[in-house]
């Protein structure tokens, strides 16, 4: 079942009153127990396409398509509903749990103020709903008391996901949950976050650029370059047998996925900020060569 379709969603971000195009014509779509990634460089539109959902954007962005969450249009919602989408429908994750926690707040009364947003959980059971939810997250009942600088960046972001659940979200939206944790700890925080949200009969949106995270966690991906979706389907078959040369280079530019003894290919270009883009058309590349290239059928286009 469809939780979240994103259809023809194109938007454009004003800098110095001049509009310029940061999304073009975004489809897809969540299903429930399913995980979506979406892959890409820095800059292709991963966030963005997150904020979107959440209406996160600057007053001024212009945003065309449909957002549908439920069969409803959350492009079409007022502020006020979009507060209750945040806090009890769609729930975002940030990278840095430390920038998220308040460091002056024990973190169980941390969980405890999202639990309030919920008003399901009576107030006489909200105390033993966050400690059982730190304990499904796998955090030790004593955490409750203390505060963010007494925990490690692992269990950080472990309170950061019982923040996210607590009232209970059908979707959650990670945007590179595990960057900037230990690699030995990435795979403990991924796992948790697939088996929960599994549990719950949700659904996972991942944004990572780590092409190893997206094979590990995701059943369908999205993959993204300067604002447009150059590739998508089921997570092994892209992988294995990438159509577009762009998906191809990315694939490449892993050491991890290549065949042994091939040369490590690192993208050439990186993609072209706004303002760079400005007088040329997608994907934005004055470089004939890279063009021909990685996106061979931009030449078709008008
Ligand atoms: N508020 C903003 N004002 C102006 N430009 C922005 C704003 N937010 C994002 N951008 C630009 O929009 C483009 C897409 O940004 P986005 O953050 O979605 O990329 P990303 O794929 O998530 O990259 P990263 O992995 O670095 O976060 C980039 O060129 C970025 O600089």
């Amino acid at each position: 079942m469809t939780l979240l379709r994103v259809k023809d969603l194109n938007v454009e971000l004003i800098i110095k009153k001049e509009a310029y195009p940061v999304l073009e014509n975004i489809n897809f779509s969540l299903n429930r127990n399913k995980t979506l990634g979406i892959v890409g460089e820095s800059g292709s539109g991963k966030s963005i396409t997150a904020q979107t959902i959440l209406r996160m954007l600057p007053d001024d962005a212009i945003v065309n398509g449909t957002v549908e969450f439920n069969g409803e249009n959350l492009l079409g919602f007022s502020e006020r509903q979009m507060r209750q989408i945040r806090t009890k429908e769609i729930s975002m994750i940030f990278q840095e749990p430390g920038l998220t926690l308040n460091p002056l707040m024990r973190v169980g009364q941390q969980v405890l103020e999202a639990a309030r947003l919920d008003q399901s959980i009576p107030a006489n059971k909200r105390e033993s709903e966050v400690i059982k939810m730190l304990e499904e997250v796998g955090l030790k009942k004593d955490v409750y008391k203390k505060y963010p600088h007494e925990l490690s960046g692992g269990m950080k972001q472990r309170v950061i996901i019982a923040i996210a659940l607590i009232c209970n979200p059908s979707v959650i939206i990670a945007d590179e949950p595990t960057t900037a944790l230990d690699a030995s700890i990435q795979s403990q925080i991924l796992d948790l976050l697939k088996s929960v949200m599994e549990k719950r009969d949700g659904a996972l949106l991942l944004i990572s650029h780590d092409l190893t995270v997206i094979k590990h966690m995701c059943d369908d991906v999205l993959v993204m370059y300067a604002g447009r979706i150059v590739e998508s389907g089921k997570t092994d078959i892209v992988l294995s047998t990438p159509k577009h040369p762009y998906t191809k280079a990315l694939i490449d530019a892993v050491p991890r996925f290549q065949k042994r003894g091939s040369a490590l290919d690192i993208i050439p270009f990186s993609v072209p900020s706004l303002t760079e883009r400005s007088g040329l058309s997608w994907p934005y590349l004055s470089n004939e060569e890279y063009l021909n290239e990685y996106f061979p059928e931009a030449g078709d286009e008008s």
